[in-house]
């Protein structure tokens, strides 16, 4: 089945700063949430208030600066967290339970009739209080599948307008996405979220996989930013959902990188040069027989335009590059070559790139260059 819509949840405030290590500023976190607004995202998780009164306050900032997007904070099934999310004034409350046996009883030390009965009473008490709630499932991968069905019925039954289905560990793959979702979306009404993480780099295929099974909105971070190895990165899902389905998920691609390097700052997380949609290098092409292609005609190796993410090809000089690539870049810099020079430089080139392991610069080229005019030996 083709998802022919979905909302992303964006939960690089919530799941993205609980990266170990990581700790936004007031600032950060209010330019972050204007940025993704600006992104066009059409929601997004913006804190944990049983931190305390600094961050409900926080909350609350964030909460009234946002113009489009729908906030929603997060919270466990607990009189004391429900009663500080309610104080936030966001539209929606998530509130989460774990739902695998080997949670409910080794970290909550209880049984599933206690989690039964506690989704009825926290989504009675939320909705009573005029929140919009949404339940969480945390270890819903490893959970019973009839129980967690059993779960979202009661979710449904009280009143909840969604449930998210969280790979905590990370320990899906597609197929097994695929059939959990679906058997959810099978056995209940609600919409469904899911959160995937990162640990197997699974998370954006899991997404997309739960997206195909009916799943109708979708976790994802800045970057991939999230516990351990992180979540699902929103650049990856909102490019992926739109070439592999053609569903625009109303994300503005064009401030993707800028919004990566936003967060990675405030992270201290520099983005890794090959990350795909946002890395520095991830439109940069030094090989011969790819450079040759692209100059041929870019659609050779070009799986999507740079220029949605308003970025640009890029063709440098290394090791691998082919004659076409030096003549490329000698005609750009008006540089003219001789019988045999294109040959020439390219092995001065290879030399030069293994002692610098970097793409040359234009002033290499040019020094290469002339030392190349004539047959004489290169420069040291
Ligand atoms: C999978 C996830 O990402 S869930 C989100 C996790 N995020 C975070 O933990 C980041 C923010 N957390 C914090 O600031 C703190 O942990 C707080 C304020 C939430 C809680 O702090 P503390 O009260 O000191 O508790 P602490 O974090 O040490 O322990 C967690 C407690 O919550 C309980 N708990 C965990 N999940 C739930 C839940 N869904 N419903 C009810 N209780 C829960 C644990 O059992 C434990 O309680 P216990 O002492 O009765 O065993
Ligand atoms: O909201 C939930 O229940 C899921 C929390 C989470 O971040 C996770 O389980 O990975």
């Amino acid at each position: 089945m083709k998802p022919y819509s979905f909302v992303l949840n964006d939960t690089t405030l919530r799941d993205g700063e609980q990266t170990a290590g990581v700790a936004f500023s007031d600032l950060e976190k209010l330019a972050i949430a204007h940025a993704l607004d600006e992104a066009g995202v059409g929601e997004m998780e913006v804190g944990i208030p049983a931190m305390g009164m600094q961050e409900v306050e926080l909350i609350r900032a964030i909460v009234a600066s946002v113009k489009h997007a729908r906030t929603m904070v997060w919270a466990r099934m607990m009189y004391s967290d429900l009663e500080a999310a309610l104080q936030c004034g966001a539209h929606i409350v998530h509130m989460s339970i774990a739902v695998s046996d080997q949670q409910i009883s080794l970290k909550l030390r209880r049984n599933r009739a206690w989690v039964l009965a506690t989704i009825a009473e926290f989504v009675d008490r939320a909705r009573d209080a005029g929140a919009a709630v949404s339940v969480g499932f945390e270890d819903a991968s490893r959970a019973d599948g009839d129980f967690l069905c059993q779960a979202a019925q009661v979710a449904q039954a009280h009143g909840a307008i969604r449930v998210r289905f969280a790979d905590t560990l990370g320990v899906l793959d597609p197929f097994s996405t695929y059939s959990s979702i679906a058997r959810l979306h099978a056995e209940t009404d609600l919409d469904i979220e899911i959160h995937a993480h990162d640990d197997l780099g699974l998370a954006t295929a899991n997404t997309l996989a739960a997206l195909r099974a009916g799943a109708t909105h979708a976790s994802t971070t800045v970057n991939g930013l999230g516990e351990r190895a992180g979540n699902a990165a929103l650049e990856e899902v909102a490019m992926a959902a739109r070439h592999l389905y053609g569903v625009d998920c109303g994300v503005d691609t064009q401030r993707l990188p800028m919004l990566s390097q936003l967060v990675a700052q405030a992270a201290n997380r520099p983005v890794a040069a090959g990350k795909s949609i946002v890395g520095a290098a991830v439109f940069r092409h030094e090989s011969g027989i790819h450079v040759d292609g692209l100059l041929k005609d870019r659609g050779n190796y070009e799986a999507f335009a740079p220029e949605e993410l308003g970025r640009q090809h890029e063709l440098v000089l290394g090791k691998h590059s082919g004659t076409h690539g030096v003549r490329a870049a000698c005609t750009r810099l008006g540089l003219p070559l001789g019988e045999g020079q294109a040959e020439r430089l390219l092995a001065g080139i290879r030399q030069l790139a293994v002692t610098r392991k970097q793409p040359l610069t234009d002033a290499d080229l040019r020094h290469l260059h002339l030392n190349t005019a004539t047959r004489q030996p290169l420069a040291a």
